[in-house]
């Protein structure tokens, strides 16, 4: 069953001469429950396709549905809301606010969205994702990796739908990039999480269970395999 879909989406930057088209007509519908990589070279598209798909950037041309719903047909308000709601993004820079604590900023969606955070839900993300001892600390008292994670238990902790992350380990070394990706392993199989995640690494994109390849804004093949 179909979450996401894109029909249709185009996107340039710029105007005349400089004009750059980073997305070109695409169709995609990513499956509830998969975990899907998109690779490509660098200035492919790869995240100005995960940032309409995140409610974040307006297509010039297409539509977004996700479930039931058009996302760049609601106002902003209502946008922010669906996106707070159901959309869960990690970015390459962690994005964590420095004044408050890790669980401060993993309960801060739900704050913001005036709802009770899921405690339980979020002490057994921290569990899996073995940052359970380290949620009382600051982003400064932690590696690159566990600022990852702590974003990634943020962008979990409403239990969206969807859940988007570009380039997750681009800012860390190579075994703290490993956690990241465990880490998003993990929350895929024990909560079935529908996942999409942009990277450079083909090793990770090999270990997902469907790979689409981007190139000049364009999706040039598309897929599906088991998921390792
Ligand atoms: N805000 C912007 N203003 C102008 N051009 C942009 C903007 N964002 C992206 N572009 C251009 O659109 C094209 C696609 O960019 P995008 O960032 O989506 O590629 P990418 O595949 O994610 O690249 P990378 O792997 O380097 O992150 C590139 O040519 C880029 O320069």
């Amino acid at each position: 069953m179909s979450i996401l879909k894109l029909e249709g989406i185009s996107k340039t930057f710029g105007k005349g001469t400089g004009m750059v088209t980073a997305l070109d007509g695409i169709n995609l519908s990513i499956d509830k429950g998969s975990f899907t990589t998109i690779i490509g070279r660098s200035g492919s598209g790869k995240s100005t396709l995960l940032n309409i798909a995140g409610g974040l950037l307006i297509p010039d041309k297409g539509q977004v549905i996700l479930e039931d719903i058009d996302l760049y047909v609601r106002k902003d308000k209502e946008l922010a809301r669906i996106r707070r709601k159901k959309i869960g993004i990690v970015f390459q820079a962690f994005n964590l606010i420095p004044e408050f604590t890790v669980l401060e900023n993993i309960c801060l969606p739900s704050y913001l969205d005036q709802s009770k955070p899921n405690m339980k839900f979020i002490d057994e993300v921290l569990e899996i994702i073995e940052m359970g001892d380290k949620k009382n600390k600051y982003p400064h008292e932690l590696s690159g990796g566990e600022q990852q994670r702590a974003a990634l238990a943020r962008a979990l902790s409403v239990k969206p739908d969807l859940l988007l992350a570009d380039e997750p380990t681009g800012n860390l070394d190579i075994k703290s990039g490993e956690q990241v990706i465990d880490a998003l392993q993990y929350c895929y199989r024990i909560f079935n999480q529908t996942t999409l995640l942009v990277t450079h690494n083909l090793e990770i994109a090999g270990q997902s269970n469907r790979v689409i390849t981007l190139q000049d804004g364009k999706i040039v093949s598309d897929s599906v395999g088991e998921m390792i």
